[in-house]
């Protein structure tokens, strides 16, 4: 298993250049399986969760090449069942479900396994393909669809839950009716730059999608799809997290290759605290600020400010001299991050969904335990202002999401070593 040491107190400078995102890529992959012509995807991060969809789709029966960031698909003949030994590995495995449906109408597709960050149902991707006409049952941990063409069609359906609306449901009932005959109309959809990214892909492919990017999606169904090239989206959660590390520590960072309307939430916060933030078309500088303000800061769907980016917030408000708020309402127990930052001498009260962080108290390293991608994230953040040596185990959790964060970082001039043991 490998771990990260990371030495604190090293200042940050220059530019870094944010990777393709991983939750556009997921989905997108996944669509290839919609059609049977070749689609190249292009800007894929190298990472393991990527890795394991083209994984996945070469289990399923696809062809894939992969060369550094460019991912070639052929999906010619592919199977129908995705069993568990195959998707327990990542929850996003689940996005193979739409395309799946869409495709072949009948698929088996095991249930994605639990995760840290809370209870993570699927009711509602499964609510939008029953709308389509699909009988469900779920029975022995897996997901059996069957969508006999006779009654598989355009619905409208409403996709909202009680902690806002699904992204990965949003992507696979899309998925799924865009070879549904007849009109699909998605209310409560989710509007995250992913979904948007996606629908995107799709047009290309042959899709006649409308509205995605807001809460409405309303999809014309078509015989079938053909081949298409697309490159993602930066990820705006990476980008997000260097941005809380230039107004951590250093002399100003600049992140490159990034779309600033996608972090404007993120961005907003940050200027509201004082720190000088420079935003360019494609570019966001940001420095530390010694008399920044505390912020209070709730979680929401998009636009709203991303959970995605709740933990790394926590690590900076630990050195904003002022107290901040976050209060979480899209995973209410994304909180594992708290109790590892306490034991780095973090002052965090934790009430329910709500952490009141009081900033500005001397942290100091220790060794520390990764329970998810972001929480790691904040770790490594925290370790990098922290006086003394900081190890973050379970790096595992960190190559999930972050493309060569800690190459990135030390040539930002942090100082930090990966090591296996
Ligand atoms: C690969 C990917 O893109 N992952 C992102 C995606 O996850 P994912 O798409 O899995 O998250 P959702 O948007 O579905 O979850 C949002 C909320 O809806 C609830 N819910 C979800 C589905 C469902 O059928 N029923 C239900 O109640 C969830 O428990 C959660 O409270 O969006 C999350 C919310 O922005 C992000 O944190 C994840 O990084
Ligand atoms: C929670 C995340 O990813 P996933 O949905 O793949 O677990 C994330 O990217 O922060």
């Amino acid at each position: 298993m490998e771990k990260l040491i990371v030495h604190g107190g090293a200042p940050l400078k220059g530019r870094v250049n944010i990777s393709g995102s991983k939750n556009s890529s997921l989905p997108i992959l996944a669509a290839t399986l919609l059609t049977k012509d070749t689609c190249t995807i292009r800007r894929v991060p190298d990472l393991s969760d990527t890795n394991y969809m083209v994984r996945i789709l070469g289990e399923l029966g696809a062809e894939v090449e992969r060369a550094s960031g460019v991912v070639v698909v052929k999906a010619e003949k592919i199977k129908s069942v995705a069993p568990y030994e195959l998707v327990r590995k990542m929850r996003a495995s689940i996005c193979v479900l739409g395309p799946l449906t869409g495709r072949l109408r009948k698929c088996t597709v095991s249930l994605p396994g639990g995760c840290v960050i809370g209870d993570r149902p699927v009711d509602l991707h499964l609510k939008g393909l029953e709308a389509l006409g699909a009988e469900i049952q779920v029975e022995g941990g897996d997901i059996s669809v069957n969508a006999p063409k006779k009654t598989f069609k355009g619905a409208t359906m409403n996709l909202m839950g009680k902690h806002g609306s699904t992204v990965l449901g949003t992507d696979n009932v899309m998925m799924a009716a865009v070879l549904a005959k007849g009109t699909t109309i998605i209310e409560g959809a989710a509007a995250e730059p992913e979904v948007e990214d996606l629908a995107n892909f799709l047009i290309k492919m042959g899709a006649k999608i409308e509205g995605a990017g807001s809460n409405r999606i309303v999809i014309e169904g078509v015989k079938e799809l053909i081949g298409a090239e697309h490159t993602v989206i930066p990820d705006r959660i990476e980008a997000g997290t260097f941005l809380c590390a230039g107004a951590m520590l250093g002399d100003g960072i600049t992140i490159k290759r990034v779309m600033p309307e996608h972090l404007k939430s993120v961005t907003d916060v940050l200027k509201k605290c004082g720190f000088p933030v420079e935003i360019t078309k494609d570019s966001i500088s940001i420095a530390p600020n010694p008399n920044a303000k505390g912020f209070d800061l709730t979680t929401l769907c998009y636009p709203g400010f991303p959970t995605d980016m709740q933990a790394q917030f926590c690590a900076l408000a630990c050195v904003i001299n002022d107290v901040s708020t976050i209060t979480e309402t899209i995973f209410p127990q994304r909180f594992m991050h708290v109790a590892e930052m306490k034991r780095m001498g973090a002052q965090i009260d934790l009430q329910g969904a709500t952490a009141r962080i009081r900033g500005g108290s001397k942290m100091k390293g220790a060794p520390v335990m990764a329970s998810d991608l972001r929480a790691s994230a904040a770790l490594v953040l925290a370790g990098l202002v922290t006086e003394g040596k900081t190890d973050v185990n379970r790096l595992y959790h960190i190559d999930r999401g972050y493309e060569h964060l800690d190459d990135k970082l030390a040539s930002l001039g942090a100082q930090l070593e990966r090591v296996r043991e």
